[in-house]
């Protein structure tokens, strides 16, 4: 493809905050976390109508700007023909897309963040033997206030508030996660992460900076409440 078909502007800039030049530094970050490891995980970013998003199977670490694939978010009506605005050549783009795509649909986010973090791996296998198991929940942890109160909701959840995050069953092929995380979408339309049992997480939010920050919170609950299960203390307490 050449240049002038391919869009190569869409992914070119000077501008550190352009989603094609955020994606792979955000990622060279969640590497460090042990989120993104061994090409597990990743991120998107939509701005406006356009959605920025890593190749798969790729060391998501060492990804570049020309790696970034770039769609118009409403002209994605049919999954099985997803038309690229950019493609970079000898690639395939993210088996996570649709999955992206339903948080910018569904809950208009501005960045969606899927990590493959083993504190969120361990929570649903602590989960998984619980008569609940389809809904982590933790209270009266400070950390809880780095999540907003919900969808089109202004302001941030209380150290008293109960933070919720659905639970889903994995699945062989990523893409069949969709049906699911819009169904679980559905049922807490106020969470901004889906967790997906014995593989990791999906977290978003309006900016890149609120999806970044509520991942990172999400990630330290998920990593005390390993430790609290370790400990024999309960997630939920009734402190007022
Ligand atoms: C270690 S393979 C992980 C993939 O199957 C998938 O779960 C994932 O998170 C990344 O998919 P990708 O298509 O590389 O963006
Ligand atoms: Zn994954």
């Amino acid at each position: 493809m050449t240049e002038s078909n391919n869009n190569d502007h869409l992914v070119k800039s000077d501008d550190s905050q352009h989603p094609a030049n955020l994606i792979p530094e955000l990622c060279k970050k969640f590497w460090t976390l042990g989120w993104v490891t061994g090409t597990g995980g990743g991120a998107s970013i939509r701005d406006d109508d356009l959605v920025y998003l890593a190749p798969s199977g790729v060391q998501k670490e060492l990804m570049k700007p020309e790696d970034i694939y770039v769609l118009e978010l409403s002209k994605q009506l049919d999954p099985k023909q997803r038309i690229y605005l950019r493609s970079p050549p000898s690639l395939k783009p993210s088996q996570c897309t649709p999955l992206f795509i339903a948080a910018f649909t569904k809950r208009g986010a501005g960045c969606c963040i899927h990590t493959h973090s083993q504190w969120a791996v361990l929570v649903t296998l602590l989960l998984e033997s619980q008569s609940n198991k389809n809904l982590f929940e933790i209270n009266n942890i400070e950390q809880i206030k780095g999540f907003g109160k919900g969808y089109q909701k202004q302001g941030a959840l209380g150290y008293h508030d109960t933070l919720r995050i659905p639970v889903i069953e994995n699945t062989p092929h990523e893409e069949d996660l969709t049906e699911s995380l819009e169904v679980a979408m559905d049922k807490y339309p106020d969470t901004y992460a889906v967790l997906v049992r014995r593989h990791g997480v999906y977290v978003w939010g309006e900016t890149v900076h609120k999806a970044k920050t509520q991942c990172e919170s999400l990630d330290y609950l998920f990593q005390l409440a390993v430790e609290m299960k370790k400990l024999g203390l309960p997630w939920l307490s009734d402190i007022a």
